[in-house]
């Protein structure tokens, strides 16, 4: 059997980061040779001590190496300081720019034999908004003195694109439909999140293009039906019914607090993966953050990072090989033996990762 290789650059960033991005290389490497993969690693740095070290925090090497050397990669968190410090700006938002990956797919659920089972897709924008991080402070005595204000920038190109992939991944989620997992909604479904009745021109271009982008006939005819709704009474059903979603695409800063907050329906943000995705290139992000409350003591849960890998994994067309992953690690979470803290176990992240490579 022919075989193919993936290069993979690893960034673990700072913080847990560290504690969980060895994990998602040990289950490629674990994975049975009859897949027909074989990977190659590069180390890369990113995140605030190597701004502290070298004055950048996305080194110029991380990035050529991704872009020229690379099939892919894992990237775990970074530790960016609430208060604005000269000089340092977040090293995963920039990424995700500079290597136009124009989506974050952030899929949110429990394992099929969970008591109240959760199964839905968070389909975020992820290269504008006010992530475009155009901000200025400015100052009028009118306004009491010192006053910031920033851009929220919503594109045409960028709200057909994403909406066209939540539109892509709700077709897909078919398949899953069909093997029966009971919690899934019963059609395809894609819920445009906005503001647009206090944002009009930015949220109600997302949401015009989100419509328009959805209504193409191979939406329709896979059966894709489309509803909207505002952002604040979203967060409120999705904590009441979540059952009610299959696919959510939204504006960036929606789609990262709403991800957030579906995690806890779930039980943990670390459990919860994402993929940023491009053209023919996916880098597999957990969605926590760096976890400073627990960094160093070796218990992070490292499924969200297992998770990511997998997503990558079927970015990059893989889709046997993360099915590998998934069923080891939903075996793990199924049998309830070996869980991490945030889980209410006892397990360390090695444990964890054992008990799951162990399942491969
Ligand atoms: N993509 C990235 O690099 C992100 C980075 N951050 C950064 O992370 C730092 C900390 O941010 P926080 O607001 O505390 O969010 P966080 O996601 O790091 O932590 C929130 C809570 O979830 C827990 N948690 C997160 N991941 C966990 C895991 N794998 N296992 C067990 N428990 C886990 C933490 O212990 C904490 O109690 C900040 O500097 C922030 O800028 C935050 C989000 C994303
Ligand atoms: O802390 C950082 O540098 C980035 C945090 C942004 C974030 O939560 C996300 O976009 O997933």
């Amino acid at each position: 059997m022919a075989s193919r290789l993936l290069r993979i650059g690893l960034i673990p960033g700072d913080g847990i980061g560290r504690e969980v991005i060895p994990a998602g290389r040990r289950i490629l490497e674990a994975l049975p040779s009859s897949l027909g993969l074989k990977f190659e690693f590069t180390d890369l740095d990113a995140g605030f001590e190597t701004f502290q070290k070298t004055g950048a925090a996305l080194p110029e090497r991380t990035v050529d190496v991704l872009k020229n050397g690379c099939d892919g990669a894992l990237f775990g968190a970074v530790s960016s300081p609430t208060k604005a410090v000269k000089g340092y700006s977040s090293p995963i938002v920039a990424l995700r720019k500079k290597l136009d990956l124009y989506a974050n797919v952030r899929p949110v659920k429990t394992v099929a034999t969970a008591a109240s089972p959760i199964d839905m897709v968070i389909v975020r924008e992820n290269t504008e908004d006010l992530y475009v991080k155009e901000e200025r402070t400015l100052e009028d005595p009118a306004m009491g003195g010192v006053y910031a204000e920033a851009i929220k920038r919503i594109s045409t190109r960028a709200s057909l694109r994403i909406a066209t992939m939540a539109g892509e991944i709700a077709l897909r989620r078919q398949k899953l439909r069909e093997s029966g997992f009971a919690s899934i909604h019963k059609s395809p479904l894609v819920t445009i999140t906005h503001k647009s009745n206090v944002l009009s021109q930015t949220d109600g271009l997302f949401r015009t293009c989100a419509k328009e982008a959805l209504a193409a006939s191979r939406f329709v005819d896979g059966g894709v039906a489309v509803e909207e709704q505002i952002v604040d009474s979203m967060v409120y059903k999705l904590f009441r019914q979540p059952g009610s979603y299959d696919v959510i695409v939204a504006p960036n800063l929606y789609g990262d607090i709403l991800s957030d907050g579906a995690a806890a329906l779930v039980g943990s943000l670390g459990l919860v993966p994402s993929a940023n995705v491009g053209e023919g290139f996916a880098i597999g992000e957990p969605c926590h953050g760096s976890a400073p409350d627990i960094e160093g003591k070796g218990v992070a849960n490292p499924i969200a990072t297992l998770r990511s890998t997998a997503l990558m994994l079927e970015f990059l067309g893989e889709e046997q090989a993360a099915a590998k992953i998934y069923t080891a690690v939903d075996a793990n979470l199924e049998e309830a033996k070996l869980l991490s803290p945030d889980l209410g176990g006892k397990a360390t992240t090695e444990e964890v990762v054992s008990d799951i490579l162990k399942r491969l």
